[in-house]
């Protein structure tokens, strides 16, 4: 059985065929602002992400991520944590059942219903496999959602998500900028962390930014219309598809803000 988020095979079943589930970086953890320690050290982020280097969009049974071409320097993160080009990758998200949960971080204990996540490699190794099992392989740029006003931007997403409603449906996916699914306020939090689903590397710099972007009740809705499951399979609604907060175990937990 392959692993997924219900009580058989999720999160905490992880560790059997993933043993470094509990390891010393594991992905997400909560945020406490009061103990994050400000780094004056720490640069802006730098997000140059080229529409035309969108490609699809998938559901590949765990989220829906769109995919980007990633053979140029096209879509890029800069500065911030980090040193050296970073390519954008692909980005997805992770979402509750009800709007009380969905995020995989949390900020002093709160839950969002929807998280973002930028995946980007960094382009010292040659490819975005060969990164992703490197400690400073992967930075994945975090967004919170919140419940508020419709986003027009993320509704461009949403509404391809009628042909990809079961596992393994793809569709081409074409001029999205994903600039336009970041907060106005890119002030983050960053940490060492990991893929917060299996194979779980310890790969991962986080940057997680501290100011959430909208999303409507009737948005959240659509999310969650989409299926774990594949054409002919019994229908099972895709949603909690987060893992739970994990063990700091010491780590430092830097803000890019006062
Ligand atoms: C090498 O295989 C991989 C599988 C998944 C992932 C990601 C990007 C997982 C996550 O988003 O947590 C990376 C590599
Ligand atoms: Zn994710």
């Amino acid at each position: 059985m392959s692993w997924g988020y219900a009580a058989n095979n999720g999160p905490d079943k992880w560790a059997d065929n993933f043993p470094i589930a509990n390891g010393p970086r594991q992905s997400p953890i909560d945020i406490v602002p009061g103990e994050a320690s400000y780094d004056a050290g720490l640069k802006a982020l730098n997000l140059k992400y080229d529409p035309s280097t969108c490609l699809d969009i998938l559901n590949n049974g765990h989220s829906f991520q769109v995919t980007f071409v990633d053979d140029n320097d096209s879509s890029t993160l800069t500065d911030g944590p980090i040193s050296g080009i970073y390519r954008l990758k692909q980005f997805h998200f992770h979402w509750g059942a009800s709007d009380d949960k969905g995020s995989e971080h949390t900020v002093a204990g709160t839950k969002y219903p929807a998280e973002l996540h930028l995946v980007h490699w960094n382009t010292k190794y040659a490819s975005f496999g060969e990164a992703a099992s490197q400690p400073d392989g992967l930075a994945v740029v975090g967004v919170f959602l919140q419940i508020g006003a419709e986003n027009a931007n993320l509704q461009k997403v949403l509404d391809a998500f009628d042909v990809i409603k079961a596992k393994g449906k793809q569709t081409s996916f074409a001029d999205f900028d994903p600039a336009t699914l970041l907060p106005g306020c890119l002030d983050y939090w960053t940490y060492d962390g990991s893929l917060t689903t299996p194979p779980l590397l310890e790969s991962v710099t986080w940057i997680v930014c501290k100011e959430p972007v909208s999303v409507s009740a009737e948005q959240m809705a659509k999310f969650r219309s989409l299926l774990f499951s594949a054409e002919g399979e019994a229908e099972c609604c895709m949603v909690d598809n987060y893992r739970p907060p994990q063990p700091l175990k010491g780590r430092a937990v830097r803000a890019s803000f006062k």
